[in-house]
């Protein structure tokens, strides 16, 4: 951005005090965003209430900074609401960039590194033969069985647990806390993030701050609890294979105290609960609005892996067009639109801008997915764009391209998503075998017309997923259903975790 374009922002939008504050909406701000940066240029700055933001809507500029620059653009503003209050500087996703972020970073890259996350396939392939069951016999039912399979991943990857009704009172506590870091950290739900200095009031006269240190002490002590549990079983030589058991054996030498520890494993099934649903949601929200390319993923599995079998993870590398579906996915329909914020904890200047310490970093993906140089007629869900040498995005061999790693959708630099193995190999065989055994397409009315599926109808929350929307599933062959129906029942008897 030139400084005229800087200066002309400035003054034309900022207002006393709230600086630019009340231009926000309340919800979906990285259309907004967007629609700024289009005037303003793909960096551009806002004040809000007094602190500095800089936007960002091109993917060098945002990888310049946040990645290259990772040493000063890697921390988060301790909000009072969520970070503070609720988290109590325990929720590795909010710390700023110090050591109790490093070691539980550490542990976290441990736990979902490739290597790891390729032993997780099992429990995937298992979970995805109960979706797919589900979603064939109750389509309207989508969301339940795409959460159940998200949330049932974490779950027994973190703890060792199964959902079995969803209605256990642990699953609902965790359910609960994830509800309430998802409100609690969205913008604009506590007016003290706003206006820190309301911190400063008495607890009588600051009803919010007993309202979030109560969600504290539950959170606290489901964490706690569910740890307690592992080692009680860790005692008794009975614990699962679980992140929670790792995160136990490892006291002591990870630098962490035991409720950090638990925080770390705490994080990793909230964070990787409703993104890898939202995504999934997206997916299928694709597939109706574009018969087309639906068509040419059914061409696919079809050539490579026929009607006799469900597609396993060692297709993976001849099933490029199901590759390009998941990205094309995430990029039209990004999870986490506006980005998670990056705090600059030093001054910085990047070309010939002056960026001061404390400015809030937003690469607002949004925006990113839809810069017309890397992508071309960027409103169009188009897979081929990963597959075709004509468009910048192309990339060779197609064996292993494209795929998910250093994507934007999974953020920048040292914070990029740490989950991003474990979400790959989910949302790889969930469109897979979706797309292998069924078809989804819009529905048809009783005059015969086509149900029309909004192309943006989404909900406000911190991951943005496609409000429920109709749709009619059509199972691709008797053979195909009866496969699906077998595998389901196999992985009942083959379950690690039956008779838990
Ligand atoms: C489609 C699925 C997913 C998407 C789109 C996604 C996206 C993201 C993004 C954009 C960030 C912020 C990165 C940044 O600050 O630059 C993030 C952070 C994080 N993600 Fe994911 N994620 C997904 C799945 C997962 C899964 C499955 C897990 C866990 C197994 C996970 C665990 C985390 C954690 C712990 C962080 C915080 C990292 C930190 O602050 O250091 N995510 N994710």
């Amino acid at each position: 951005m030139s400084s005229l374009q800087e200066r002309k922002w400035l003054m034309s939008r900022r207002k006393p005090l709230i600086g630019n504050l009340p231009d926000i909406p309340p919800k979906h701000s990285w259309l907004k965003f967007k629609e700024w940066a289009d005037q303003y240029g793909p960096i551009f700055r806002l004040n809000l209430a007094g602190r500095e933001h800089y936007v960002v809507s091109k993917e060098k500029i945002a990888n310049d900074l946040l990645r290259e620059r990772g040493n000063i653009y890697s921390s988060r503003e301790q909000l009072p609401a969520a970070a503070v209050l609720l988290s109590r500087g325990l929720r590795p996703v909010l710390l700023p960039y110090d050591d109790v972020w490093r070691n539980g970073r550490r542990l976290m890259h441990l736990l979902a590194m490739p290597s790891a996350a390729a032993t997780y396939e099992p429990t995937q392939a298992m979970l995805s033969t109960w979706l797919l069951e589900n979603l064939i016999r109750s389509p309207t039912d989508y969301e339940q069985w795409i959460e159940q399979y998200s949330s049932g991943l974490m779950l027994r990857l973190a703890f060792g647990r199964k959902i079995t009704t969803g209605k256990e009172p642990e699953v609902r506590r965790i359910y609960k806390v994830l509800e309430n870091l998802e409100r609690i950290a969205s913008p604009g739900a506590y007016l003290v993030d706003t206006f820190p200095s309301l911190m400063m009031l008495p607890k009588p006269l600051a009803p919010f701050k007993q309202e979030l240190e109560d969600l504290h002490q539950e959170e606290l002590s489901l964490f706690r609890k569910l740890r307690d549990d592992i080692r009680v079983e860790i005692d008794a030589g009975t614990a699962p294979d679980c992140w929670e058991k790792v995160a136990v054996e490892k006291e002591g030498e990870s630098g962490l105290t035991p409720d950090q520890l638990a925080y770390v494993i705490g994080t990793m099934f909230e964070a990787g609960s409703g993104t890898t649903a939202a995504g999934m949601m997206s997916f299928l929200l694709c597939m109706v609005l574009h018969p087309e390319e639906q068509r040419k993923v059914h061409e696919e599995l079809d050539r490579v892996i026929g009607s006799e079998r469900l597609p396993q993870f060692a297709d993976m590398p001849d099933l490029p067009y199901v590759r390009a579906t998941m990205k094309e996915t995430l990029r039209w329909r990004p999870v986490t639109a506006g980005g998670v914020p990056h705090l600059l904890t030093k001054d910085d200047v990047y070309n010939g801008t002056f960026i001061p310490a404390g400015t809030n970093i937003h690469a607002n993906q949004w925006a990113i997915h839809r810069d017309p140089e890397l992508y071309p007629e960027p409103e169009t869900f188009k897979p081929e764009r990963w597959l075709d040498p004509k468009y910048p995005t192309y990339k060779e061999p197609l064996s292993t391209y494209p795929n998910l790693q250093g994507f934007s959708a999974f953020g920048f630099g040292r914070r990029i998503c740490p989950g991003l193995n474990i979400a790959e190999r989910s949302l790889f065989l969930l469109i897979a075998r979706i797309a292998w055994a069924c078809e989804v397409k819009k529905k048809t009315l009783a005059t015969g017309e086509e149900e029309e599926v909004p192309l943006y109808d989404y909900t406000a929350g911190f991951n943005a997923q496609p409000k429920w929307f109709p749709f009619d599933l059509k199972v691709r062959g008797d053979e195909r259903l009866k496969i699906a129906n077998e595998e389901a029942e196999m992985a009942r008897e083959r379950d690690p975790l039956k008779g838990r």
